[in-house]
């Protein structure tokens, strides 16, 4: 079965994009995993799915799985190229649309510039929300990682963030801490992991680790988690520019009762079709 697909990327954070409304496909585990494989498949860190909303107050539902087949609740970057793919398409017309994900609604704005602006709803910190083994809600925990003591502050964007604050991004061990933070028994769904270097109070430099996939060139959740546990702390003064490997964010958040805000590109890159087995 030959199934259409279009190639994406929010600042290098590649997706491979399947219009499930038109189209009729089998997503499984393995399936994934086969079509992510950069040398065997076509290559990506998130297949993003686009199916009908089951709640009729949304626009669209919103599937995110990762490179090793495990599907997240959640995917900022993935959002917004949504946005555009779902219009290039034309499933819809609109300019504001709202999507159904595992992690929660979603509102976003193809806004005149071809930017697109995402409503990623609260930040939820309390440990249970991600979920996080911690005694209480604090704005940083101790993690005892390969006999070193980290501290770091969590949060639920829907998907499960710990971010780690370092003195220079460039030379932070990611490739090495990122697989155990990740994996770490007190994340029961383990758990991206973000490495934040703060500039000044509006700017920060961050490389993330994200769960299923490896260090990725951007993560907009993960944007989102940086600068919402760095308010917190009060390290961070909103609106706060995210610059990660594969380009720049910008991110606001008021405070507790309110959403964060994203505004970044969404670029698309080709299209093709793709056997699924
Ligand atoms: N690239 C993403 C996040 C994708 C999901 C994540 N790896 C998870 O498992 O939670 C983003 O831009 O937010």
């Amino acid at each position: 079965m030959l199934v259409h697909f279009t190639k994406m990327h929010g600042l290098g954070n590649d997706f491979v994009m399947i219009d499930l409304i038109t189209q009729r496909a089998r997503i499984d585990a393995a399936q994934v995993r086969r079509l992510a494989d950069r040398r065997f498949g076509i290559g990506f860190d998130q297949l993003l799915v686009v199916e009908p909303p089951r709640d009729p107050d949304m626009d669209f539902r919103y599937r995110i799985y990762n490179a090793d087949g495990s599907e997240a609740e959640n995917c900022g970057n993935g959002a917004r190229c949504f946005a555009r793919f779902v219009r290039d398409q034309r499933l819809t017309h609109k300019r504001e649309i709202r999507v159904e994900t595992a992690g929660g609604p979603l509102m976003l704005a193809v806004q005149h510039d071809g930017r697109v602006r995402v409503d990623m709803g609260q930040p939820r910190f309390t440990p249970s929300a991600l979920p996080f083994d911690a005694p209480g809600d604090r704005p940083l925990h101790a993690l005892e990682v390969d006999g070193a003591r980290l501290e770091i502050g969590v949060v639920s964007m829907g998907n499960p963030h710990a971010v780690l604050q370092v003195a220079d991004v460039d030379s932070a061990p990611v490739a090495e801490l990122g697989p155990l933070i990740e994996a770490h028994p007190r994340f029961a769904c383990n758990v991206n992991a973000g490495f934040m270097e703060v500039v000044a109070p509006d700017y920060i430099r961050l490389r993330v680790f994200e769960r299923g996939t490896g260090e990725t060139w951007a993560c907009g959740t993960g944007a989102c988690a940086a600068v919402a546990t760095g308010i917190r702390q009060g390290l961070l003064k909103s609106p706060v520019t995210v610059a990660l490997p594969g380009g720049e964010l910008s991110v606001e958040w008021a405070g507790p009762d309110a959403s964060l805000v994203m505004v970044g590109p969404a670029e698309r890159v080709f299209d093709g079709r793709v056997a699924l087995r």
